[in-house]
């Protein structure tokens, strides 16, 4: 146990973690008048969705981050802290139509009936086409995506990019995840997203979060877990968290999660609007290479700088970025037994919210809709004072 903040005002509430959701929960509390601390391990704020600066150039360290919703709500927040520019989102992807193939089509993802019908494949396509269900498949990602797009086409597009992704394959991963993310498009539109609402700042997702929490106290580098929990409470009326519970409970292990590596360089020989790659990300299917997609962040923040910087991903890291989804939901079920032995560790209450904590496979906005929600939670439902404390000076 270690003294965390002696000197937190009476209603004071602590922030664990400041990405999305953390950073959100935080600046609705202090909107509401509540006195705000933020708690983050990693030296810097933003989470996953953090960009960075290589030699001049913005970059993505933790993959590619476009922001999109329908929420006007949302949409305004981040708007208000500098998400102001415009942006869609379009997806390449190398496919290899045959195993003998020597070069790949550069084709749009999602796969669209469009450009299919000009390939020799597309009799074959066609056909398990038209032998489709009625309605997709819910007994697991392999079924759904056949149901949807016929054998060939999940074997080109999606069979392997999945195993690659998330060491499984799609037989063993829950379909509940694919609508929204995995389609075949007959309708012609072209962008990856239908939200109202697509942005990508010119100097990334940082400054947005960094403005976000301009008003609230921040310590950074600082892990808290359970056994912070009985000190959290004696300083502060409520305890938001947004950091993964196996690790928050000091019990790595307990919930399965799939890390990526972005492997990163600096290309020097690219003039201020040049970019190296086709796209500001190239999906890369194929088994021939071991990563899963090259991102180009230039594309998408359009900064006129010398040189370009372009990622590799590699599936497979020691992190937690991604919950790993399996059909029969035991990781979400061990994430709520998790937050109940959290929360009868504690004297005060305690929230969840983000991808995270609350295990989910969510998006930016989903995770500040998140943040937002857990804010009004606390600031209707915790007492001002701590226990033990006074209300009046
Ligand atoms: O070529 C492909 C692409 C994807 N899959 C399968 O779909 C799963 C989800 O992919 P995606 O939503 O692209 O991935 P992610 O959750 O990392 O999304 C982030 O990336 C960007 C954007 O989508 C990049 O273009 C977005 O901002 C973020 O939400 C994937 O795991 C595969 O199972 C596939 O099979 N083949």
């Amino acid at each position: 146990m270690r003294t965390v903040h002696r000197s937190a005002p009476p209603g004071a509430v602590a922030v664990i973690g400041a990405g999305w959701a953390g950073a959100s929960a935080a600046h609705e509390l202090r909107r509401l008048g509540r006195p705000v601390h933020v708690f983050e391990s990693a030296p810097v704020i933003g989470g996953h969705s953090r960009s960075e600066v290589l030699r001049g150039v913005v970059y993505e360290p933790n993959g590619p981050h476009i922001f999109h919703t329908s929420n006007p709500e949302v949409a305004r927040l981040v708007r208000q802290h500098g998400m102001t520019r415009s942006y869609r989102h379009q997806v390449l992807t190398e496919a290899y139509l045959h195993e003998d193939d020597e070069t790949p089509h550069l084709l749009s993802w999602p796969p669209q009936v469009a450009e299919l019908r000009e390939l020799p494949v597309w009799p074959r396509v066609e056909a398990e086409l038209a032998r489709r269900p009625r309605t997709p498949s819910r007994a697991n990602l392999e079924d759904y995506c056949i149901s949807i797009m016929g054998r060939t086409l999940y074997e080109v597009f999606v069979r392997d990019y999945t195993e690659k992704q998330w060491g499984r394959k799609g037989a063993e991963l829950s379909w509940e995840f694919a609508p929204g993310r995995l389609e075949l498009r007959e309708d012609g539109y072209r962008r990856l997203f239908r939200d109202t609402w697509e942005f990508f700042p010119s100097h990334g997702a940082a400054p947005v979060i960094e403005s976000l929490l301009a008003d609230v106290p921040v310590t950074v580098g600082a892990r808290m877990g359970v056994t912070d929990l009985a000190d959290l409470s004696r300083h502060y009326t409520a305890v938001v968290v947004t950091a993964p519970l196996d690790e928050f409970a000091g019990r790595p292990g307990e919930l399965a999660w799939r890390g990526v590596r972005s492997e990163s360089r600096y290309l020097p020989d690219y003039g201020t609007a040049a970019t190296a790659t086709p796209a500001y990300v190239v999906n890369r299917p194929s088994h021939r290479v071991p990563y899963t997609r090259t991102v180009e962040t230039k594309h998408a923040s359009g900064q006129h700088a010398q040189g370009t910087v372009v990622s590799h991903e590699y599936p497979g890291a020691d992190s937690r970025h991604y919950p790993v989804p399996t059909p029969d939901r035991r990781y979400e079920l061990r994430n709520e037994a998790l937050k109940k032995d959290i929360r009868d560790l504690s004297l005060v209450p305690v929230h969840f919210c983000g991808r995270l904590a609350t295990y989910s496979y969510i998006n930016q906005d989903r995770a500040i809709e998140q943040g937002l929600a857990c804010a009004r939670e606390v600031a209707a439902g915790s007492a001002v004072t701590r226990p033990g404390a006074s209300a009046s000076p």
